[in-house]
């Protein structure tokens, strides 16, 4: 292979990848907008501030020139965080050519318009091939070739397929899906959860409430993402269960640290500045929050989430809220199409 890949975003996620396909001996180039950090990650062949201690190998281009990254390569790689993607694609789409594919990283729900990612891309590139590569993938590990296994989705299968060829390496397993609205459904509602996740630990609870909200969690997800047209099955999959669980459980996961943060007792903006990373799962709660309404869809923990982190409501008091509703079957208001009762 001598595939050609333009890294959009210089933190830890798209370093992680950038530095993997250049160990594959691919030509890449990492764009960063910060001067600075452009600065230090070329003199130091280090990213100090979003992935330390991890070598940046000598083939890989740093740069902050954006057309010189986007020109003549196979796949532009979109790393940058949910809410500054539309604005990077319209500054910068005229360098991006229609034969380019573009491969979507990020894990969020736009905040006014409610859309996924691959729409955004529709709207403002609608002649470009489009994947987004979702699963368990903490930046932390990937970087240091720790055994990890994620997912290519697109619609077009032959597109998913090239993306696995691109991405895959002994260490970095990578398998196919079609279901586009799944798996980015699946990667952005989980952090929702995992913010809930790290709330329960800040405030001491045990491992017995981190399982009930995963596995309730994977049934708001599904249950969400079914009726917005994703397939069932891939929420049982990597981008769904599979992320769930390392979000909710890793220390390297900061929707997860901002939860334990937030159950601490600091307020949701004193746990973003302290984390120092994106936290894309409060402004995720917010856009779930509302399409959920939109379309009907009971999701009891995103909406106890939402309340803590944008009505000021006490953590305490979501919890007496999730655990006294209304007594309930198991399986009441779920997918399954049989009658379990
Ligand atoms: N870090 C991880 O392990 C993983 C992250 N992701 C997802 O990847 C996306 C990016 O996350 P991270 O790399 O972790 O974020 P990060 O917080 O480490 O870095 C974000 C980067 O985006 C840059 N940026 C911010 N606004 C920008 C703009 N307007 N134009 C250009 N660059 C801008 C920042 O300077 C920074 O380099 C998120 O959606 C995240 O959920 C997905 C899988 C794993
Ligand atoms: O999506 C991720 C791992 O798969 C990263 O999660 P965090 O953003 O919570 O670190």
């Amino acid at each position: 292979m001598n595939e050609k890949i333009g890294v959009l975003g210089g933190g830890s996620w798209g370093t992680a990848l950038a530095i993997l396909l250049a160990n594959k001996g691919l030509d890449v180039d990492i764009w960063l907008r910060d001067e600075k950090q452009f600065q230090s990650m070329k003199s130091h062949r280090e990213n100090k501030k979003y992935l330390p201690n991890v070598k940046i190998p000598d083939n890989l281009n740093v740069n902050n020139d954006i057309e010189k990254t986007i020109l003549d390569k196979d796949i532009v790689l979109l790393a940058v965080p949910t809410h500054v993607i539309r604005n990077v694609l319209k500054d910068y789409k005229k360098y991006i050519s229609k034969g380019q594919i573009i491969v979507n990283v990020a894990k969020g729900i736009e905040n006014d318009s409610l859309l996924r990612i691959s729409q955004i891309v529709e709207e403002i590139l609608p002649q470009n091939k489009y994947a987004v590569l979702s699963g368990p993938s903490h930046a932390e590990e990937v970087a240091v070739n720790i055994p990890t296994t994620i997912v290519s989705a697109s619609t077009d299968k032959n597109v998913a397929k090239y993306v696995q060829d691109v991405f895959m390496t002994p260490d970095f397993r990578v398998y196919t899906n079609t279901d586009v609205i799944g798996v980015e459904l699946g990667g952005s509602l989980k952090n929702i959860i995992a913010l809930g996740a790290g709330i329960s630990d800040g405030l001491g609870y045990g491992d017995n409430t981190k399982a009930a909200l995963m596995n309730r969690g994977i049934f708001e997800m599904a249950r969400f993402g079914v009726k917005m047209g994703g397939n069932l099955n891939t929420f049982f999959g990597l981008s769904g269960i599979g992320d769930l669980i390392v979000t909710c459980t890793s220390m390297h996961s900061r929707n997860r640290r901002a939860g334990i943060l937030i159950g601490e007792g600091l307020a949701m903006k004193e746990a973003i500045e302290e984390v120092g990373m994106v936290v894309e799962g409060i402004k995720t709660a917010k856009s779930a929050y509302k399409l959920a309404q939109k379309i009907n869809v009971d999701m009891p923990i995103t909406r106890e989430i939402y309340k803590v982190l944008y009505e000021n409501s006490d953590v305490r008091n979501s919890v007496s809220n999730l655990m006294e509703r209304n007594k309930k079957h198991e399986m009441e208001n779920l997918i399954f199409p049989e009658d379990v009762r």
